[in-house]
């Protein structure tokens, strides 16, 4: 098995994303997670950039990494300046990390154009700023910075400048596709191309996602001989981002067989890039590879049915190798043969052909038809099945419920707005209670949970942690027939629970009382009957 280098990226180049940006403290723990993934480097900030990134590096030499080693990363020195004079210099010196990132400008474009100098001056910054970085003791990755456009630009030119780094010490070229304009196929040939042209110098790829060919660009890279992979773990990065790391590694690992994590192995890589996620606050999209919540999530029927038969039908790799699980969807495009999975858990002996799986199948069809949708929502599921199978015995019925707002609201010293009060029959008895809240659905939630608490203490561990509407027919403007999800927790389990009506309010009351029912029913409870 051969190995590739990853370089995360994703507090360096992930910080230039749009809405992304990390504290020092949100960076230390980054730093630990990917450290523990096991990727080889670290590019954790720009010391010349803001003191935000010179207090990280401070803070990082307390730091014992297990397996990635931290890089700093910053430009050549400015024009017509010397090296031990450039403060970006100076900082990066003083980041002490082993490793630092120098990118230059390798397109002439650029030399001439943007930082407005000449073609051998750009060289000179380039070799007295490596050399100055080395003297100091680090070593130093070249980012070729628009290296392949300079290349097809100016091929003698562009290797030109990677010459220059190396005569300064550089270890290692890094060829940066920094617009992501190109197809895989140029990336690979100008890679091959300056392999050939610079024979045993290890050569890296950072590639940009501008035209959604990030990850296939550095995996073409790869394939022509290039041994460090760039990019950020989710993506983040400079307008489209960079190559997602996450998919790079799931390709590395599960098709071309190449080690490229030394830590706890692929198998935590989605855990370790929800984390990331977290302390980024942003969510992963669904439909990431190897690690998105749906990346191995069936929804059509016949694809549900193949996989049960042989999980290979329709998934290219088995989701645990990556830290991922198979998830099987509810709806109205499902067939019988998940309907038949999610009903053994009341009825274990019912097959295909049976009349109940049938009929509720239709069940499944029509509510959905009638706005509902369950694949976001099995635990309310779980709940039509019992009622149709009058296997339900209800925990509460409700006798009223009103819910009360004012603007302003009359307690200028609480955060609540409105408040609400439930009156329900717990097995032969009756009980109200009233309780406040931000809004109305929260102060119904409130009342409610407190009215059953005394007959059912476990409620005091649940709570609300997601509540979302949708408006079905928004023809019907505000007569409009609305989807409430809720989504409540224990502190251990998370289930989702809907309700559908004209009336918001009612709908979050039917998704509120399926959360509670079916955490009841989930803990093996017996409803107090009458
Ligand atoms: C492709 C990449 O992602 S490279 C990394 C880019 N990352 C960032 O820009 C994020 C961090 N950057 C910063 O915090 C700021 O840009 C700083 C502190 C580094 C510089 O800020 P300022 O001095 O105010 O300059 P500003 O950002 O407006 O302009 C960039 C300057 O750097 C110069 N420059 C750009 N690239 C290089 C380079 N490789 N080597 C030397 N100088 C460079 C430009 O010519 C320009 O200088 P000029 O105004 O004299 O022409
Ligand atoms: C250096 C870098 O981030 C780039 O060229 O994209």
């Amino acid at each position: 098995m051969h190995t590739i280098a990853l370089f995360d990226s994703t507090l360096r180049d992930g910080s230039q994303g749009e809405g992304i940006s990390f504290s020092v403290e949100d960076k230390l723990k980054v730093v630990k997670a990917l450290d523990t993934l096991g990727v080889a480097y670290i590019e954790a900030g720009n010391p010349g950039s803001n003191p935000k990134d010179l207090e990280f590096f401070r803070r990082a030499e307390q730091l014992t990494l297990t397996h990635a080693t931290l890089v700093a990363f910053g430009s050549t020195r400015r024009k017509k300046s010397k090296a031990a004079d450039d403060p970006n210099l100076k900082n990066l010196v003083s980041a002490k990390t082993k490793v630092v990132s120098i990118f230059g400008k390798s397109w002439g474009l650029h030399v001439t154009d943007v930082i407005r100098t000449t073609r051998e001056e750009n060289l000179a910054m380039i070799r007295d700023s490596i050399q100055f970085i080395t003297e100091s003791g680090s070593e130093v990755f070249f980012d070729a910075e628009h290296y392949f456009d300079g290349y097809l630009d100016d091929s003698e030119y562009a290797k030109a400048t990677l010459q220059a780094a190396l005569d300064g010490g550089a270890s290692t070229l890094v060829l940066c596709e920094t617009r992501g304009g190109l197809l895989p196929s140029e990336v690979a040939r100008i890679t091959a191309e300056t392999i050939k042209a610079f024979p045993g110098i290890p050569i890296g790829i950072h590639a940009h996602d501008d035209i959604g060919c990030g990850v296939a660009s550095s995996i073409a890279a790869v394939e022509a001989g290039a041994i460090q992979v760039q990019g950020t773990l989710l993506g983040f990065g400079e307008r489209c981002g960079n190559a997602n790391l996450a998919t790079v590694a799931g390709i590395l690992g599960t098709k071309l067989a190449v080690d490229c994590l030394c830590g706890e192995s692929l198998e935590q890589l989605t855990a370790t890039s929800r984390q990331v996620a977290e302390i980024a606050n942003v969510r992963i999209t669904g439909g990431t590879p190897f690690i998105g919540k749906s990346a191995f999530a069936h929804k059509g029927g016949m694809h549900i049915d193949g996989v049960q038969k042989i999980p290979r039908s329709f998934e290219h790799i088995d989701p645990a190798q990556v830290g991922n699980e198979r998830r099987l969807l509810m709806s109205e495009v499902a067939g019988r043969a998940l309907m038949l999975k999610r009903i053994a858990r009341v009825v274990p002996d019912l097959d295909k052909d049976d009349p109940v799986t049938v009929s509720l199948m239709d069940e499944l069809k029509q509510l959905e038809a009638e706005g509902y949708q369950f694949e976001g929502a099995e635990s309310s599921f779980d709940l039509v099945i019992r009622r149709h199978l009058k296997m339900y015995k209800p925990y509460f019925s409700l006798v009223h419920y009103q819910t009360i707002g004012s603007s302003p609201y009359a307690d200028p010293l609480s955060d609540a707005t409105h408040a609400a009060v439930v009156k329900v029959k717990v097995g032969g008895e009756s009980a109200i209670t009233a309780a406040e809240g931000e809004g109305p659905v929260n102060a119904l939630d409130q009342a409610l949970r407190k009215v059953l608490e005394q007959f059912y203490p476990t409620l005091k561990r649940v709570h609300l942690t997601d509540y979302k509407v949708r408006v079905l027919d928004s023809a019907g403007a505000t007569a409009s027939k609305v989807r409430v999800l809720i989504e409540s927790t224990d502190g251990n389990e998370t289930w989702t629970t809907i309700g559908v009506s004209r009336d918001i309010i009612e709908a979050s009351w039917f998704a509120l009382s399926d959360s509670i029912e079916y955490k009841l029913i989930a803990e093996g409870i017996e409803p107090s009957v009458e």
